[in-house]
C-alpha cells in the first residue's frame, strides 16, 4: 500500500529553507532560501551571512548605531546568496521558497535571474518601503508571490 503521510513539495522545500536558515549567525532574523526548478529539483540554497572570507567573529551583528558598525552594511541576504551559489544553473522559470519576504535588493536579483515565483513564510516587514518596492517590482514584471500556509505539522530530526 502506498504510504500516505509523506510531506508535500511545499512542506519539503519550505522545510529545507527553514533548516538552511538555522545556519545563520544573525541573532534577530535567520533567513533561508531554497530555489527549485519547474521539475521540483533543488537548484540552490542560501542563508543570510557575511561574505566569504569575513570572519563572523570580527563582523558587527548590531542593528543600530553607527551604520558602519551595523550588520546591514555587510551581510549578504539569503536570496542573493542562493542566486550567487547557483551561478552554473539556469534559474529561468524557477521558484524560490524563502522564510522572509524578499527586500527590494533581493527582488531585483530574483527578477534578473529569471525566477518566476516566490513562496514566503514570514512577511514581518510587510509595511516597510523595502517590501512595498518589492511588490511593485514583482507586480510589474509578472513575478508571482504567495504566502506559505504552514500545515502545522511538526517535523522532528535527530541529528
Ligand atoms: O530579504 C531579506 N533577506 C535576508 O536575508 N535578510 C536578512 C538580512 C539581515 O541579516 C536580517 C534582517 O535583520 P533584522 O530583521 O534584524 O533587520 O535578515 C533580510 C531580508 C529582508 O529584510
Ligand atoms: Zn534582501
Amino acid at each position: 500500500m502506498k504510504r500516505k503521510d509523506y510531506i508535500s513539495w511545499d512542506e519539503y522545500f519550505m522545510g529545507i529553507a527553514l533548516l538552511t536558515a538555522m545556519r545563520s549567525k544573525d541573532d534577530s532574523s535567520q533567513v533561508g532560501a531554497c530555489i527549485v526548478s519547474p521539475e521540483n529539483k533543488i537548484l540552490s540554497l542560501g542563508y543570510n551571512g557575511m561574505p566569504i572570507g569575513c570572519n563572523d567573529d570580527d563582523m558587527p551583528w548590531e542593528r543600530e548605531g553607527d551604520p558602519l558598525d551595523t550588520k546591514y552594511m555587510y551581510v549578504c541576504h539569503a536570496e542573493l546568496n542562493a542566486i550567487l551559489n547557483s551561478a552554473h544553473s539556469n534559474l529561468t522559470g524557477a521558484r524560490v521558497y524563502v522564510t522572509l519576504f524578499p527586500c527590494n535588493e533581493c527582488a531585483k536579483a530574483i527578477i534578473q535571474s529569471g525566477i518566476k515565483e516566490i513562496i514566503y513564510y514570514s512577511d514581518k516587514y510587510h509595511d516597510e518601503p523595502s517590501s512595498m518596492a518589492s511588490r511593485r517590482l514583482f507586480n510589474m514584471t509578472g513575478v508571482k508571490y504567495r504566502a506559505y500556509h504552514p500545515s502545522g505539522r511538526e517535523l522532528t530530526l535527530t541529528v
